[in-house]
């Protein structure tokens, strides 16, 4: 089944349509990336997933009900939306426990969580002298303790260093492969390229990319490929006869547009050249995201 379903939400504060017509859904199985530059809406989607704002027009749902119809919100989906909002004064241990005592679930729940979380040598520490990332674990935990299907991260690796990033990839990747949906949201390509299966791209508020990111790495591709070779001027005049497009790149290697890098080993063999390099060459996933989210930048920088 579904997990999350949003079918043309949208949300105006006063006159500002800040989510717009918003269709997609989060599956089962694996993680999807919620991208968006900064200020897209995408806190807004989120605080609409989880009836914390009320949609303007269009629906949401988790399982195929509403968040406020869920008997039990905790053990059908969490949410971490500001790893901040612990108090500082409680144990890791009591913030959990009271968490799960005031949602109805069970006690043993709270050392399954740490334990799974790595905090259990810290449950007995007050949360207040935490670190970020230990801060963000403990989020993560309180987010696990109704066992829920689904799972909602608002800009999880935000501030952490590489080593709490790293863990929090890991971890939502884990929870993924239990078949838990995961939804997590980055205003940073590069954060999604190693932790998501799926990308769901808005930038005002409206959608611009639904897709799996190997097809998003795919279309990443500019189409040309990087060619060298002992003695590019012949190699060059061969390529354009054959109806290639040849530019020079850096240290006189060949940038060819127009054939297929199958195509051009091909050619080489043919015309019995050596070939060095051959490689298709790739926009990087961040220069994806910033080719499709360019008009869609609330504020552009001024050079
Ligand atoms: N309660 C509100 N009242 C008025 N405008 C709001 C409100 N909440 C958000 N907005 C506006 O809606 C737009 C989208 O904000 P939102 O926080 O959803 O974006 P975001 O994609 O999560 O970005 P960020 O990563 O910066 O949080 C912004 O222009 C923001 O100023």
């Amino acid at each position: 089944m579904t997990a999350i379903e949003v079918q043309g939400l949208t949300k105006r504060y006063g006159p500002e349509t800040v989510v717009d017509d918003l269709s997609f859904t989060v599956e089962p199985g694996r993680v999807t990336g919620f991208l968006g530059p900064n200020g897209a809406g995408k806190s807004t989607t989120i605080k609409m997933i989880l009836g914390l704002a009320a949609p303007t027009r269009g629906s949401v749902t988790i399982g195929g009900r509403r968040y406020d119809e869920l008997p039990a919100p905790m053990t059908e989906v969490g949410a971490l939306l500001d790893a901040g909002a612990v108090h500082g004064s409680r144990k890791a241990y009591d913030h959990l426990l009271a968490l799960a005592v005031s949602n109805g679930l069970p006690r043993h729940r709270v050392d399954e969580v740490l334990t799974r979380t790595g905090l259990e040598k810290v449950a007995g520490k007050l949360a207040g002298g935490f670190s970020l990332g230990m801060r963000q674990r403990l989020g993560i935990a309180g987010t696990l303790l109704g066992d829920p299907r689904v799972l909602i991260f608002d800009e999880p690796v935000n501030g952490l260093d590489a080593e709490g990033i790293r863990w929090v990839r890991d971890f939502m990747r884990s929870l993924a492969r239990e078949g838990r949906a995961v939804l997590v949201s980055s205003h940073l390509m590069s954060e999604m390229a190693q932790t998501a299966d799926h990308l769901v791209v808005i930038g005002q508020g409206r959608l611009i990319a639904d897709t799996g990111i190997s097809e998003f790495m795919r279309a990443g591709g500019d189409g040309t490929v990087l060619v060298r070779t002992p003695d590019p001027g012949s190699f060059t005049r061969q390529l354009a006869a054959a109806g290639a497009t040849v530019r020079e790149g850096l240290e006189s290697a060949l940038v060819v547009s127009g054939m297929t890098s199958e195509e051009i080993g091909k050619l080489a063999a043919y015309q019995g050249v050596a070939l060095s390099e051959l490689t298709p060459q790739r926009a990087s996933l961040e220069e994806t995201f910033m080719e499709l989210t360019k008009d869609s930048v609330e504020y552009q920088g001024v050079v």
